[in-house]
Formats: C-alpha cells, sequence, structure tokens
C-alpha cells in the first residue's frame, strides 16, 4: 500500500497554500452545486448585517457565529455523502436512500437550531428596535 505521505504521489498537497487553495475551490464546488448553500451563505450574510445593527453582546456573537458556520460545516457534509453514495451507489438502493434522507435530517436539525438560537437572540432586539416592544 502507497504511504499516505509519499512524496511521489501526484495530488500531494506541497504547500500550505495548496491545502488551502484546494479547501477553497471545495467551497466553490458546494456553492455552485447545491442551491441550499447558496441559501445558506445568502441567510448568514443578512443575519450577520441585521445583528451589526443590534449592539450584541460578546457571547451573543459567538453564539450566532456558531450556528451560522455549523449550518454551512453541517451542508459540507451533506454535500460530501451524497457525492460519496452517487459515486458508489448511482442506481437506486434502499441504504443509499437511507444515508441520503439522515445526512439531510442532520442539516434539517442544526438548521432549527440555528433558528431557536437567533430568534432567542435576535427578536426582541429587532422587537425593541422597531419600537413593538
Ligand atoms: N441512489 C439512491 N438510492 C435511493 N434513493 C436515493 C438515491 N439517491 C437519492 N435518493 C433519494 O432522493 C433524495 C434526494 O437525493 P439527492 O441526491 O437529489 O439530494 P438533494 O435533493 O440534492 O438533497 P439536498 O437538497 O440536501 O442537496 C434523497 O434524500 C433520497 O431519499
Amino acid at each position: 500500500m502507497r504511504d499516505k505521505n509519499s512524496k511521489n504521489k501526484p495530488y500531494k498537497n506541497r504547500t500550505f497554500f495548496d491545502s488551502f487553495r484546494y479547501a477553497y475551490q471545495g467551497v466553490c464546488t458546494v456553492f455552485q452545486e447545491e442551491r441550499n448553500m447558496r441559501f445558506h451563505v445568502l441567510t448568514t450574510i443578512v443575519v450577520l448585517l441585521v445583528s451589526l445593527f443590534l449592539s450584541l453582546s460578546i457571547s451573543e456573537w459567538l453564539w450566532i457565529f456558531l450556528v451560522c458556520f455549523l449550518v454551512i460545516v453541517m451542508e459540507i457534509w451533506n454535500t460530501v455523502i451524497e457525492n460519496t453514495i452517487d459515486m458508489f451507489s448511482p442506481d437506486y438502493h434502499p441504504l443509499a436512500k437511507k444515508i441520503k434522507d439522515m445526512a439531510a435530517a442532520a442539516v434539517l436539525f442544526t438548521s432549527i437550531f440555528s433558528v431557536v438560537v437567533g430568534a432567542i437572540i435576535l427578536l426582541p432586539k429587532v422587537l425593541v428596535f422597531f419600537h413593538l416592544y
């Protein structure tokens, strides 16, 4: 078996910059191919912009950053799983369905968690901002 760190491997990352470049390509791929990812990124930008006007505390900022990036990371993993399934099981298979459905369920739960955290932190401040409470 070939050594994972073999110098002869043609596709081995040579520098820290190489690793960063391929990770960036990965992000671009998910962004281009997954509509949900574009929605998550747009939502993240909106939430961060709204948060700027609401004078959040440090811990509130940390929670907002945590949930925004958690959803994006989960969507990347979901896409990794979908692509892996498509590579190894391009035809219909009940296990492929189970795996993809569970990966989607993980994104769903993370999204629900994010909405709950966002509502707890932002909703009262938005209401006060617009003099509705
Ligand atoms: N090879 C397969 N065998 C069985 N069912 C599959 C298979 N591929 C996809 N499915 C079913 O179709 C659904 C959608 O799969 P698809 O790969 O299109 O994901 P998607 O719609 O791109 O998901 P997402 O919106 O999370 O990106 C899966 O959740 C699964 O129920």
